[in-house]
C-alpha cells in the first residue's frame, strides 16, 4: 500500500525555474508511523528531549536496524558525497546511505528508529535536488513529511562542510557558529522543529538551538554562549532580537541553509519584517553559497512570483499539489454545519461531541475521539473548555475520560507547552485551540478537526492547515466546519474548491433557540446541558467573547450579527441582557447604529418584548412589561420617543425578535418576530 502510494507520488512536479512552473497531480503518503516528543522541564527550563513511540513497526524495521548498526564505527565518519548529475532520484532512504549522500548517522534515526524506509513525494523531490544545493521552494499537502525533507539536507550541509561533526564527541561548540536557520511561525511548531531536529541530530556532533518569544531571551542566550550552536529553531521576532544583539555572541557568519517554514504565512505581511530583518543580519547570497529552502502545504504563484529574486538561479519549485486539485486531503471527509445563528454554534458543537464520543463507545467507530477545535479568538477557546470541563462534571458519563485541553496566546508559553505536549501523549483528547497550532503541528492520531466559525485571519489558507492536523501520514480523520449562516456566503466564496458536504444530521444546530418549549425533547435536553453548564461562566468570560464576537464578524451583515449576538445571551448563555460594549469599540468595529447593540455609557437596555419595550434603559424584560429597547428613560433606541417594536412585531418569546409592546415601541413593529428560520438548505 505505501509502495503503491509512493508510485503515485512519482509523478508530484518539479521544475528548474525559468519560467512560470506547470504541475501535475500529486499524491500523498500512507504511511504508518508515529513519532512523540516529550518534552522535559528541568532547572534550566524547557529541554527538547526526544522520545519516540512507532506504531506498527515493520519487519523491515528490525532489518534496518541490523543494517544501520552494521554502519562504520562512531568515530570514524563516513565521507558523504554531492549528488552526480543526471543520476535517478533516489526514492528510498537506504539510496540515500548507499549513495553516501547522507551520513550514516544522520540515516541511524531516520531508518532505524524511526523505521521510515519510503521517501514521500515531496521528500524525493526536495532531498535529492536540495543535497545538490539548489535553493527550493517546495508545496505538498499537510502531513506529507515536509520537516524531513529540510531536516536531511541542513544537517547534511553542516556534516558535509565539517565532518567532523558527523560523531558526537566533546568539543568546544560556539555561539557564532551558526550553519542553519529554520524560521517558523509559531512557538509550538518551533518547539516541535526542534524536537526533531534533536532525535535526527542524536548521533551526530551537531548543536541545536530554540529561540521562541514567551520564553526569557537572557535563559536561552547563556545556554546558547554555554553550549554553541551550529543550528538555530525559531520565531521571527526572538530569532530577530537574538542576532540583532551586538552583545549577544550568537552569529551566524558561516551560515550555509536558510529555512523558512510555513512560507507563505512568514511571508505575509504580519512576519514580513521581522523576515527581512533577519536576512540583513545573516550573510547575503553573494557572500558565500547560502541555500534557501522555503515550504508549506499551500504556496501561490503569488509567493513564488515574490521570492523568485531572492533565490539562486535555478532553483527547484516543487510542487506536489495540482493547482486544478483541493490541496487537501480526498481522504478526509469535509462536512460543513451551517447553524440557524451564533446561538446554535456551542450547542451544535456539544451534540458533534457527544454524538462522536458515544461513536467510539459504542464500538461504530474504532479509533478513540482525538479532536482538535479551533476558534478564532482566545476569548472563545477559554470559555468553551471552561463550559466543557463544566459539563464533564456534572455529566460524567460522556465526557468522563476525555481530557479538556486549551491552548492559546493568552496562556504563558510553559501552560502552552504542556497544553501542547498532553494533548500529544493523550489518546483521547479534546483541544480547544485558536490558530497557534493550525499550522505544522503533528499531533499523533487526531479523529477530528472541528473549526467553530470561518478563519477569519488566513480564511481559505487556515480552514486547510487546521483540516491537516487530522488525516496525516496516511491516517483517516474527519473534518467539520461548523458557521453561522452569517459566515455561509463569504464560507462558500472561499472555499469554493473544496469538497465540502453539508451536514443536517446536528439537531440543536437548526432550531430556533427562542422556541424551546415547542421543540423536541432530545431536542430540548441537548441544549439544557449546555444552558446549565454556562450558569457557571463568568460574566467577564461571556463578555469578552462577545465583544470578540463583533471583531469576528465584522464582515457580515451587522444587524444580523447584533441580532444574533444577543439571541445567544439570551438563550444559549441564559443572561439577563446582552453585555455592553464601549462606544469607542462599537464605532471602531461599525456598530455605532446598530439596533440592539448596549453600549456601555447609553444606559441599560433590555431584550425587548413586553408592553412598554424599546431600546434604551428600560431593563432586560423576556415578553415582560418593562422589558425591551427603549423603556421609560428614553435612553437609547426606542423609548418613550418611539422605538422598535410595536404591536405587529417584536414577539420575542416565540421567535427572536426584538423589541414588541405596543405603546413605546415604533409604530411599524418590532425588529425581528416572523416565523423561525428555515435551515440552511445547500451550502
Ligand atoms: N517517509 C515517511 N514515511 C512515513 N512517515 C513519514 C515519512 N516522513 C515523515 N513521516 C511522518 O509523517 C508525519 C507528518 O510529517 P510532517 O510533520 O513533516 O508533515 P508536513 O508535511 O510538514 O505537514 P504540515 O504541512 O502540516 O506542516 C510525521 O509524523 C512524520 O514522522
Amino acid at each position: 500500500m505505501f509502495s503503491a502510494a509512493l508510485r503515485r507520488g512519482a509523478t508530484c512536479a518539479s521544475r528548474v525555474i525559468t519560467s512560470r512552473p506547470v504541475s501535475r497531480s500529486i499524491p500523498s503518503i500512507s504511511a504508518v508511523t508515529r513519532v512523540s516528543f516529550q518534552p522535559t522541564f528541568t532547572s534550566r527550563g524547557f529541554q527538547l528531549a526526544t522520545s519516540r513511540q512507532y506504531e506498527n513497526a515493520s519487519h523491515y524495521g528490525e532489518q534496518q536496524q541490523q543494517r544501520i548498526d552494521e554502519a562504520p564505527g562512531e568515530d570514524v565518519p563516513t565521507e558523504t558525497v554531492q549528488p552526480k548529475e543526471n543520476e535517478a532520484d533516489a526514492e528510498r532512504f537506504q539510496d540515500l546511505l548507499d549513495r553516501k549522500l547522507v551520513h550514516s548517522n544522520i540515516m541511524k534515526t531516520i531508518m532505524g528508529e524511526m523505521r521510515l524506509e519510503t521517501m514521500t513525494p515531496v521528500q524525493q523531490q526536495t532531498l535529492n535536488a536540495a543535497l545538490s544545493g539548489r535553493d527550493i521552494i517546495a508545496q505538498a499537502k499537510t502531513g506529507t513529511g515536509k520537516t524531513l525533507a529540510f531536516l536531511i539536507p541542513i544537517m547534511q550541509h553542516i556534516i558535509h562542510q565539517d565532518p567532523s561533526l558527523a560523531v558526537p564527541y566533546r568539543r568546544r561548540v560556539y555561539p557564532d557558529d551558526i550553519r542553519g536557520i529554520i524560521i517558523s511561525p509559531t512557538r509550538e511548531l518551533a518547539e516541535q522543529i526542534a524536537a526533531e531536529a534533536m532525535s535526527v541530530a542524536k548521533h551526530t556532533g551537531l548543536k541545536i538551538q530554540l529561540a521562541v518569544g514567551g520564553t526569557q531571551k537572557n535563559m536561552m542566550l547563556r545556554k546558547t554562549q554555554n553550549e554553541g550552536c551550529h543550528l538555530l529553531i525559531g520565531t521571527p521576532g526572538r530569532l530577530k532580537d537574538i542576532l540583532s544583539d551586538p552583545n549577544s555572541g550568537v552569529k551566524a557568519p558561516n551560515l550555509n541553509t536558510f529555512v523558512l517554514d510555513e512560507a507563505d504565512r512568514l511571508l505575509d505581511q504580519g512576519f514580513l519584517p521581522d523576515i527581512e530583518q533577519i536576512k540583513r543580519l545573516i550573510p547575503g547570497m553573494s557572500e558565500g553559497d547560502r541555500q534557501t529552502m522555503m515550504l508549506s502545504a499551500t504556496i501561490s504563484h503569488e509567493v513564488v512570483d515574490l521570492v523568485r529574486t531572492t533565490l539562486k538561479k535555478g532553483f527547484k519549485f516543487v510542487q506536489c499539489v495540482d493547482p486544478d486539485e483541493a490541496p487537501t486531503h480526498a481522504r478526509i471527509p469535509q462536512n460543513v454545519v451551517v447553524t440557524n445563528g451564533v446561538e446554535n454554534l456551542t450547542p451544535a458543537l456539544y451534540e458533534l461531541v457527544e454524538r462522536e464520543i458515544k461513536a467510539f463507545k459504542s464500538g461504530e467507530t474504532d479509533r478513540p475521539f482525538k479532536a482538535l477545535i479551533f476558534f478564532n479568538s482566545g476569548n472563545e477557546a477559554i470559555l468553551t473548555s471552561n463550559l466543557f470541563n463544566q459539563i464533564k462534571r456534572s455529566n460524567p458519563e460522556v465526557l468522563g475520560q476525555t481530557p479538556i485541553i486549551q491552548i492559546h496566546s493568552k496562556l504563558t508559553q510553559s501552560a502552552r507547552t504542556q497544553s501542547s505536549e498532553s494533548f500529544r501523549f493523550s489518546q483521547s483528547a479534546i483541544l480547544m485551540s485558536t490558530d497557534v497550532t493550525a499550522r505544522g503541528m503533528d499531533f499523533p492520531n487526531v479523529t477530528h478537526v472541528i473549526q467553530v466559525g470561518f478563519p477569519n485571519h488566513g480564511g481559505r489558507e487556515s480552514y486547510i492547515h487546521r483540516l491537516g492536523r487530522t488525516g496525516r501520514a496516511g491516517k483517516e480523520g474527519k473534518g467539520f466546519l461548523l458557521i453561522p449562516r452569517l459566515e455561509q456566503d463569504k464560507a462558500q466564496r472561499e472555499l469554493s474548491d473544496m469538497p465540502l458536504v453539508v451536514d443536517k444530521s446536528l439537531q440543536t444546530a437548526h432550531v430556533d433557540l427562542a422556541l424551546a418549549d415547542s421543540l423536541p425533547q432530545e431536542v430540548v435536553d441537548k441544549i439544557e446541558v449546555v444552558k446549565k453548564a454556562f450558569k457557571f461562566a463568568m460574566f467577564g468570560d461571556l463578555a469578552a467573547v462577545y465583544k470578540a464576537y463583533l471583531g469576528v464578524y465584522q464582515g457580515a451583515n451587522k444587524q444580523q450579527t447584533i441580532d444574533s449576538l444577543n439571541r445567544m445571551a439570551q438563550f444559549t448563555w441564559g443572561l439577563q441582557r446582552p453585555p455592553a460594549v464601549s462606544h469607542k469599540l462599537a464605532s471602531m468595529l461599525g456598530y455605532g447604529n446598530v439596533r440592539g447593540l448596549e453600549i456601555e455609557d447609553r444606559g441599560a437596555g433590555g431584550f425587548g418584548g413586553g408592553s412598554r419595550g424599546g431600546y434604551g434603559g428600560g431593563g432586560f424584560g423576556q415578553g415582560g412589561d418593562r422589558g425591551g429597547y427603549g423603556g421609560d428613560r428614553g435612553g437609547g433606541f426606542g423609548g418613550d420617543r418611539g422605538g422598535y417594536g410595536g404591536s405587529r412585531g417584536g414577539d420575542f418569546q416565540r421567535s427572536g425578535g426584538y423589541g414588541g409592546g405596543d405603546r413605546r415601541g415604533g409604530g411599524g413593529g418590532g425588529y425581528g418576530g416572523g416565523k423561525p428560520r428555515d435551515t440552511a438548505s445547500a451550502f
